[in-house]
């Protein structure tokens, strides 16, 4: 199969959606891989590295799109990315289309077939291509919010453990699943006071079992958003729906509420974020303020430790892209139904049930479209 890695072109996007070492199983395999002409600088990995792995490199942006069966990429493609997709190519990306009308419409537009990262299940009922860089933000999520705190970012000039008599700061994480365990695990080992919010009691079964009591765990209601509002110096926003948009659960006027200077990071910001007054924001710009409260709200966190994130994520994602390549898109979904979930949208119709609902469009199932 002839397989494409473009450079990703998203604001401060150095990951790569193949290493060197991915592009040799390939090649092994018979496989066509074309990398576009330095992809793999942000991630640390030249040229010289994919060609020795038997990859070609392509400078020419338009003829690598052009001349592809399977382009895989890390980020939701961006406008002139969409434009290239033409009916017969397989995408394999993240795609986070509850957000984004425009971009489901685009992909309907081109006839593709495109299959999301975030939306492949597993035996465990996890996502498990999701689950790599989830443990990324969750863990940058304060790193982020820590920095966010300081007067110079417009916080309120705390610092998360505390010093000798001065107690810590206060987090709450709302969503415990894999962002929000590893946020709260970050701002634990911090010394910082720590609350996690699950709408799931089995999830928060695991979390106080996991950390014996050492954060505390509550069943997320109204009534918990709120008095988490009103105490906690750092919320992180780390809830999700499979696919579909994240609820709003901190509206605007809850700000109010809120001690001057705390900061909102939102996590959940590719499912459009959970708090009212948030919007996607990058890494050259990562923060803004709304109402005296530092929101930081970047679609794309894990790109910033791109070394890191672009190994996680390929050691997850090699295994499908293998299938893919190996048995084309058709097979490697029919044979593992997993996979299938990943399927968004398939020659100009929605293949998932909460993308369709988000933009009223009609689903198709994805079974028929396999057979
Ligand atoms: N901004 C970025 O760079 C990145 C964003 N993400 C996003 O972070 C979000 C969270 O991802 P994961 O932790 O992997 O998901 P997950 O599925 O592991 O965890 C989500 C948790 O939210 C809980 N939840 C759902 N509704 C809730 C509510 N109303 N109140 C409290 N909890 C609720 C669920 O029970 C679950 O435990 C996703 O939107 C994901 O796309 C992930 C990686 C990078
Ligand atoms: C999950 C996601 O959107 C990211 O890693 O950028
Ligand atoms: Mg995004």
């Amino acid at each position: 199969m002839k397989i494409a890695v473009p450079k990703e072109i998203k604001n401060h996007e150095y990951r790569v959606a193949l290493t060197p070492t991915g592009a040799r199983e390939l090649v092994a395999r018979g496989h066509a891989v074309a990398v576009q002409a330095g992809a793999g600088e942000g991630a640390g990995f030249a040229d010289g590295d994919y060609q020795a792995a038997g990859a070609t490199l392509n400078a020419d942006v338009e003829a690598l799109w052009r001349d592809a069966e399977l382009i895989l990429k890390v980020k939701e493609p961006q406008p002139e990315e969409v434009a290239r997709l033409t009916r017969g190519q397989t995408l394999f990306t993240y795609l986070h289309l509850a957000a984004e009308e425009t971009l489901t419409r685009g992909l309907m537009q081109s006839g593709a077939t495109c299959i999301a990262y975030e939306t492949i299940t597993d035996r465990q009922g996890g996502l498990p291509l999701l689950a790599p860089m989830s443990t990324v933000a969750g863990r940058m999520a304060v790193q982020a919010g820590a920095h966010s705190l300081e007067k110079a970012q417009g916080g309120a000039g705390v610092l998360l453990p505390g010093v000798p008599g001065v107690a810590p700061a206060r987090v709450a994480v709302i969503g415990g699943g894999v962002v929000g365990e590893n946020a709260a695990r970050m701002a634990l080992g911090l010394g910082a006071e720590v609350t996690v919010l699950d709408k799931s009691i089995p999830r928060l079964e695991v979390l106080d079992d996991r950390y014996q009591g050492r954060m505390k765990t509550v069943f997320s209601t109204a009534d918990a958003i709120d008095e988490a509002v009103r105490e906690s110096d750092l919320i992180v926003g780390a809830v999700l729906i499979p696919g579909a948009a994240a609820p709003k659960l901190i509206t605007r006027a809850m700000l109010a509420e809120m001690k001057p200077g705390s900061v909102l990071v939102d996590v959940a910001i590719d499912q459009g974020g959970c708090f009212e007054t948030s919007r996607p924001t990058t890494h050259a710009e990562p923060t803004y303020i709304v109402d005296g409260i530092v929101h930081y709200c970047v679609a794309n966190m894990p790109g910033a430790v791109a070394r890191t994130s672009t190994q996680a994520l390929t050691n997850a994602t090699m295994p499908f892209v293998i299938a893919l390549a190996d048995k084309g898109w058709k097979r490697a979904l029919a044979e593992d139904p997993h996979f299938l979930a990943g399927l968004n949208v398939h020659d100009g119709q929605v293949a998932y049930a909460a993308v369709a609902e988000a933009f009223d469009l009609s689903c198709a199932d994805p079974a028929s479209l396999i057979g």
